[in-house]
């Protein structure tokens, strides 16, 4: 039977996923018993671990172990390599006229194609999101697809989606794709990891394939021209979609080309100048090209956001009206508009309503909601014991790995400092580990995340600048050393792990702070059939006021279905046909959670502390 945090953590790794076994210090009330660093219990399972060369919690830094990997406290590594990936090598139909080859993606130069077509991505479990509710709303919703072969997006694209492996669409997929290739603007949203990236990419690609536009005649003879814009929020993600959206248009002649700020802009100015269908960018350095006139939006017809409600916050709702409404891009019903998230909050659907023309909202699962393939975990823990309560979590992982190998863990914290202290405080303790934040060079945070996906530093302690978006294979466990304010952003936060159908665990300190976060967090956890603490239940009795209202993520989800958004009393979008492919009828799933309207306060106003980490 568990007796500590570490032995239940311990037990979750040995059992499968969603077996996940109560430790005893679950049921416990806050006021826990003094806590035990690791190497002072006597368990067989701790002492065959390595201990760590300095006491934990010590500080200590006389005693500096042998660290390896990228992180900045070990020797220095000079293997950045180019660094900012730019667009590919040209496509087939550039621009300019220059016909360069085009890198495989795929990098099976030699392979044979029976290579991918046998196999299908491996791991994938379909089964479990075979009964997750999809709700539609909107006029003439297309019928969603079971299979690729149903829809026509071409050869060269089929044969790249058989590439990746990719069986089956997702549901998201299986929904959006017809939507988008039906010439609808689309609000989608969709749980952590379910394949939102390809939903979007394909309906473009395809589109642009089908070659449909015309010519493209831009004002001046550097100004690039894409027939598509997808913006992301951070670079990183910017990046990792470019590389994605480059496997699906291989060979297609669809080029794609990424543009992101602190890498130098001549390298990203000279591919976009060997031509471009698809940007892929970070508003910043967007609005940085259109102002140099390196970059014209005139021809675009294909506008998506992922991460779309970060998009439209507070944040970077300035810059996304200037790119979308005060340049020269087409208006809404000319382009077709994709927003993606897996949360969507009524006020910023409200809010990115303005950029959509008779646009089907779709849900995939609960709006907001986390992925059941994420166990989910919360401790109370005091601010002075979480150091040493993260210790025990890696010394119990790192007892319970393959080999006595490190799992992948992501470790959010609330600020950049406090992201290289406690970076510094793993490494001097034995935990390769190594950190990502705005106050890093873009080498650096590239550099970081490298080291963490090799394995080479297994610890990755990171600002809310990796919470949303980012694909890394083999992330076991993300822990919220520091909760976020906002309960969206935990949910993104955790889903770094649980992704395409794989289970992961997700573990949050909480303490008095946090105390605004008790009732979401136990809301979300019931709705994803996690054990909730008895603890954070008789707190979440007090009403958090960070409480998101029943306008948000419980009950109808589509906000032109409340009346409050009603305009002019009539409704919103006229002939509503609600389908509730696979859910309870009527769309109410678990109604109840709070008076309509409300988007909760600290959420996206200021002092949310949300902004302080991103870019
Ligand atoms: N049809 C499919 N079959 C198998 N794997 C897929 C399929 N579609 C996507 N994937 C894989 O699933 C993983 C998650 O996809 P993706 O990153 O697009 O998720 P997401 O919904 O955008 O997540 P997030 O909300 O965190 O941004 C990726 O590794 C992707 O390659």
């Amino acid at each position: 039977m568990p007796i500590s945090w570490a032995d239940s953590v311990a037990a979750a790794e040995n059992s499968a996923a969603g077996s996940y076994a109560v430790g005893s210090s679950n049921s416990l009330a806050p006021n826990r018993p003094t806590y035990v660093p690791p190497h002072l219990r006597n368990r067989p399972s701790s002492s065959e671990a390595a201990p760590p060369p300095a006491a934990a919690n010590s500080g200590s830094i006389s005693a500096i172990p042998a660290v390896s990997g990228g992180n900045r406290w070990a020797a220095p590594r000079n293997d950045f390599r180019s660094g900012y990936v730019s667009g590919g090598r040209g496509g087939w139909n550039n621009r300019s006229g220059s016909r360069d080859r085009e890198v495989n993606p795929f990098g099976d130069e030699n392979g044979s194609e029976q290579q991918f077509v046998d196999q299908e991505n491996s791991g994938i479990n379909f089964d479990a999101y075979e009964d997750i509710p999809v709700e539609t709303s909107g006029d003439n919703v297309p019928p969603p697809v079971n299979t690729f072969a149903e829809i026509d997006l071409g050869e060269a694209l089929n044969l790249n989606i058989r590439r990746c492996k990719y069986v089956k669409p997702t549901p998201v997929q299986r929904h959006a794709i017809p939507i988008s290739l039906g010439g609808r603007d689309l609000m989608a949203c969709a749980q952590t990891g379910s394949g939102k990236t390809a939903a979007f990419c394909f309906p473009i690609i395809s589109g642009i394939m089908r070659g449909q536009f015309g010519q493209r005649a831009p004002r001046m003879p550097r100004t690039a021209c894409p027939l598509a814009l997808i913006l992301s929020p951070t670079r990183e993600l910017s990046c990792q979609i470019h590389e994605e959206a480059r496997k699906f248009a291989y060979q297609t002649g669809v080029k794609v080309v990424v543009a992101y700020g602190g890498a130098p802009i001549n390298q990203q100015l000279r591919e976009l100048e060997r031509g471009v269908d698809i940007l892929v960018a970070t508003p910043g350095r967007l609005v940085d090209l259109l102002e140099r006139a390196r970059v014209s939006l005139q021809s675009i017809r294909y506008l998506a956001l992922d991460e779309a409600d970060r998009m439209l916050d507070m944040g970077f709702e300035p810059q996304i009206r200037k790119i979308v409404q005060q340049m020269d891009m087409p208006p809404p019903g000319v382009r077709q508009t994709m927003l993606f998230s897996a949360t969507f909050p009524k006020e910023i659907q409200r809010l990115a309503s303005d950029f959509l023309a008779n646009y089907i909202f779709l849900a995939v699962g609960r709006v907001g909601s986390s992925t059941d393939l994420i166990v989910q975990r919360v401790e109370y823990v005091q601010e002075s014991d979480k150091r040493s309560h993260l210790m025990d979590l890696l010394h119990a992982q790192r007892a319970n790995g393959a080999h006595g190998k490190q799992a992948l863990t992501l470790v959010f914290v609330e600020t950049k400092k406090g992201a290289d202290s406690l970076e510094y405080w793993l490494c001097m303790n034995g935990f390769p580990a190594t950190t990502i934040h705005g106050d890093r060079s873009q080498q650096e945070r590239e550099q970081a995340l490298r080291s963490f996906k090799s394995g080479n530093t297994p610890i990755l302690v990171a600002t809310d600048v990796a919470a949303r978006g980012l694909d890394i294979p083999h992330v076991a466990h993300v822990v919220n050393f520091d909760l976020p304010n906002d309960i969206d952003d935990y949910v993104h936060r955790i889903g770094r792990t649980g992704r395409a159908g794989k289970s992961g665990l997700a573990t949050a300190f909480f303490n008095d702070n946090n105390a605004s976060m008790a009732r979401p967090l136990s809301d979300l956890m019931q709705e994803a059939n996690q054990e909730v603490p008895a603890w954070l239940a008789r707190a979440s009795y007090g009403g958090g006021k960070n409480r998101r209202g029943g306008g948000g993520r419980f009950g109808g989800r589509d906000f032109r279905r409340d009346s409050n958004f009603n305009r002019g009393g009539g409704d919103y979008y006229g002939g509503a046909n609600m389908n509730n492919a696979y859910g309870p009828p009527g769309g109410g799933y678990g109604g109840g959670y709070g008076a309509p309207g409300g988007y909760g306060g600290g959420g996206y106003g200021p002092g949310s502390g949300v902004a302080s980490a991103w870019d």
